[in-house]
């Protein structure tokens, strides 16, 4: 969410901003609004100070006047309440519009409707060669014993799978040597909860656009996060945090539900695309300064290059476009690995900067050392999500007999084996 102040003095760029993200959102209603809730809140204030007044000459007054004044008295109180009545009507429709501004995009995100727009930066490795024809990693998952997903199915329907076996393994492994990686950066591990109330899903910006995508259990008011980052946000959310805790760094780890509503026919099949995952979530928390952002997300993000390089895996680094980084990002930058079965890079990860949008809706902050009180910073990158990145490893480390060689990095997690 922006800064009313800051939308009344730049209202160009808020509209050039809802016009790049694609957002529907009608910046001039929302001034409007503005200034007559402004008027309104006005006008409230006056009257309230006048009935203060109003009691005061109620007391003075003979038994003739005081007749006067209670029919006055009665009028008034009308108009009052009316007055109340609007203000809290345009106050609701203006909290609604904030809900819905976009944070700015930064000048270097290509301008564009939706990935398509996305420009690859970098690519890193090469996919590898094979001398037979590889496998997809459900042929081989199904081959080796290591997913469930008919079975599945009957469990949970669409998109279901069970992992089995050396899958589970290679799975913990996975996230084992994350959290190591992390730690090692001072990451804290965090394990969240992924049941959660609406106030976090807001905080961060998953509400109220996308409710769609969301599991709501309605008797309980609960909902099933798509990622760490609504707990990790909403942990702090409504404090005042003092500098000297900055920057909270969190590897939180939590399983992640989504109803992937808006990919109805796509990736059906397999591990990439599931309605429950699990994933290892790099979270910063910072001071409110664009520099020390800009430093975390590089920072965010060369933290995940260095897992993908530490397991081998041929990826490339995109700038996303102001259509594909979606209404509170600053910056994004997603990082798409090699599927051979593919023949093409898929998403494994995405690093985002929301400078102190989510900070502000979530009614985060922090009192730096000369006593101010300002809206947090907050990042986000992945770190690891699978089942996508086992996918990722069991396709581009295959052998010909339907083996996997273990990346080096995760063969003290598998009792040093070289090969599952
Ligand atoms: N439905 C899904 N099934 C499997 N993996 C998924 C699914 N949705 C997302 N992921 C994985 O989770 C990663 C992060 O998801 S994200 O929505 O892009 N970004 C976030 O959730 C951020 N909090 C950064 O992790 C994706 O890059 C992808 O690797």
């Amino acid at each position: 969410m922006l800064d009313k102040r800051f939308i009344r003095e730049n209202p160009q760029a808020v509209r050039d901003a809802v016009a790049v993200k694609g957002i529907d959102l009608d910046v001039d209603e929302l001034l409007q609004l503005d200034q007559d809730n402004r008027k309104l809140q006005f006008e409230v204030d006056e009257a309230q100070a006048r009935r203060k007044s109003f009691a005061k000459q109620f007391a003075k007054a003979d038994e003739a006047r005081r007749a006067e004044l209670r029919v006055e008295h009665e009028a008034f109180d009308a108009q009052l309440k009316d007055l109340r009545e609007q203000l809290a009507r345009t106050g609701a429709r203006l909290s609604e519009l904030m809900l819905l501004t976009p944070n700015i995009p930064w000048s270097g995100a290509p301008v564009g409707p939706d990935e398509a727009a996305n420009v690859v930066l970098r690519t890193v490795g090469t996919p590898p060669e094979f001398d037979f024809t590889p496998l997809d990693h459900t042929e081989l998952a199904e081959k080796r014993g290591w997913a469930e997903f008919a079975r599945a199915r009957k469990v949970a329907g669409e998109r279901a799978y069970a992992l089995v076996g050396d899958m589970v393994m290679l799975e913990r492994a996975v996230h084992s040597y994350a959290l190591d990686l992390l730690r090692g950066r001072e990451f804290t591990p965090v394990a969240v909860p992924a049941l959660v109330r609406e106030e976090p899903l807001i905080g961060t910006g998953m509400l109220p656009k996308a409710r769609e995508e969301i599991y709501a259990i309605p008797e309980d008011d609960l909902y099933l996060a798509g990622t760490a980052e609504v707990a990790l946000v909403g942990l702090h959310a409504g404090e005042i945090l003092d500098a000297a805790r900055l920057p909270i760094r969190y590897a939180g780890i939590s399983p992640c539900f989504r109803r992937e509503i808006g990919s109805a026919s796509r990736d059906v099949r397999g591990l990439l695309r599931v309605h429950q995952f699990e994933k290892v979530e790099q979270f910063v928390l910072c001071a409110a300064d664009e520099a020390e952002s800009a430093r975390w997300h590089a920072e965010l993000l060369a933290t995940a290059e260095r897992i993908l390089s530490d397991l081998g895996l041929c990826y490339e680094v995109v700038e996303c476009a102001t259509g594909d980084m979606g209404v509170g990002k600053f910056r994004m930058n997603d990082i798409n690995t090699w599927f051979p079965s593919l023949g093409r890079f898929r998403e494994t990860h995405s690093c985002s900067t929301l400078h102190d949008w989510q900070a502000r809706r979530a009614n985060l902050r922090y009192r730096d050392p000369d006593g101010t009180i300002r809206f947090a910073h907050t990042l986000n990158n992945t770190a690891v999500a699978t089942p996508r990145l086992l996918a990722a490893l069991l396709e581009n480390f295959q052998t010909a007999d339907g083996a996997v060689r273990v990346p080096e990095v995760l063969r003290p997690y598998l009792g040093g084996r070289e090969l599952i």
